[in-house]
């Protein structure tokens, strides 16, 4: 369990779970590969450890970090964000309900509806903008109830406090993925979510080199039934990726400071274009729920979306046109990447959903890296001017 502490993030992400070696003096905390720990008796611990996928030092050092920057007792990690979403699914039973916010990450969705819904658990996918879809689409046998604030492509916020009262109102357990947030603009469990989850392998590790996810908890409960399904599902990161993810999560708050300072001017720049049809991004006061935005989030983060005018030919124009922006899937690295949700991350999604959703062929999503800004505008600039 990690103690609560004094420290403000930008020490925590340095120092939390990071003591120095007691016996080397070693400042930096080691890459323990071994999978196996001498036993001196059978059944007998040399230390807390016995088996790697148990329970490993590196990987221990980057829970109890992501614990203290998200001001949780306890902190888990996983072989990737989806391996996180699948084993707190397995906290359910058959039967039971689950109610999403409708726009999350189509992998999201997908393991939903294509992989968990094969063993007799429900889903619903609601907007969450007003409380109203939640509470109609509630039942006796909702469970779990999952948001991404903002979501993946079209950063809705949802206001997780009312989320939260409700949810627990009806005895029903709230989850959130704070992954477009991190843990330095965004703290769901201090607003009430009783897990909070990320894919590590964005801006947490935040150099687009580790896939990786984690999540966190203040409900002993809860961690005691996590702890025993990360154990015996076994979806657990390589020692090596925690030291990775443990490494990039150092910068944190320099990295989204920087992307959030890109990403304001970006939207300035496209904001005026004459080929842009609409600009998101919660930090505009234009954002639907900016003001949600200001109330529970202490940034706006580096993801910006917006919509060019006209069709697809426009979006693959200006998407083969842009040079610096790297044409890939993810998000959250040091490097600015840029994608067309509607045929790339979010193409799982049914057209039908995405067309409900709004998630159409002129959508362009960026992750807004930390490169010299001058150089991002200039690239957006001439990939638009050719479209
Ligand atoms: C790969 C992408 N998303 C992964 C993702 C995931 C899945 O994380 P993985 O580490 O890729 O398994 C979970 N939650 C959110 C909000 C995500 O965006 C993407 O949107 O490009």
């Amino acid at each position: 369990m990690t103690q609560p502490n004094n420290y403000k993030i930008g020490t925590n992400v340095i120092h939390a779970g990071q003591s120095a070696d007691k016996n080397t003096g070693a400042v930096i905390v080691p890459i323990s590969l071994s999978t196996t720990f001498l036993q001196p008796s059978p059944g007998v611990l040399h230390s807390e450890y016995d088996y790697s996928r148990s329970g490993n030092p590196t990987r221990k050092a980057f829970e109890e970090c992501i614990a203290a920057c998200e001001n949780a007792k306890y902190a888990l990690s996983f072989a990737s964000g989806l391996a996180t979403l699948t084993t707190i699914t397995h906290l359910l039973k058959s039967g039971d309900e689950v109610i999403s916010i409708d726009d999350v990450y189509g992998g999201t969705r997908r393991y939903f509806t294509r992989v968990a819904a094969n063993f007799d658990l429900k889903f619903s996918f609601v907007d969450l903008s007003t409380l109203d879809d939640l509470k109609n689409a509630f039942t006796d046998k909702t469970r779990l109830v999952w948001i991404e604030t903002p979501t993946n492509p079209l950063l809705k916020v949802a206001d997780i406090k009312a989320v939260a009262d409700y949810v627990h109102s009806r005895g029903a357990t709230l989850v959130v993925d704070n992954t477009f947030m991190s843990p330095y603009f965004q703290n769901p469990l201090d607003l009430g979510a009783d897990i909070v989850m990320h894919s590590v392998t964005k801006y947490i590790n935040g150099h687009s080199d580790c896939v990786m996810g984690v999540l966190a908890t203040n409900n002993d409960e809860l961690y005691a039934k996590l702890k025993f399904l990360q154990n015996s599902i076994g979806a657990v990161p390589s020692p090596f990726d925690c030291f990775l993810a443990l490494r990039g999560l150092k910068t944190l708050h320099v990295r989204m400071e920087a992307h959030q300072k890109n990403a304001f001017a970006i939207c300035n720049f496209l904001e005026k274009h004459p080929k842009v049809e609409r600009v998101i991004y919660p930090g505009l006061p234009s954002h639907p729920q900016h003001e949600i935005c200001k109330r529970q989030m202490k940034g706006y983060g580096g993801m910006v979306v917006f919509f060019v005018k006209g069709s697809i030919d426009q979006s693959r124009s200006f998407l083969e046109n842009i040079k610096l922006f790297a044409l890939a899937e993810s998000l959250g690295g040091v490097e600015s990447l840029i994608e067309l949700p509607s045929v790339m991350t979010h193409a799982s999604v049914p057209a039908e959903e995405r067309a409900k959703l709004g998630i159409s062929d002129t959508l362009i999503r960026l992750s807004v890296g930390i490169e010299d800004i001058n150089d991002l505008l200039a690239d957006i600039s001439q990939a638009l001017d050719k479209c």
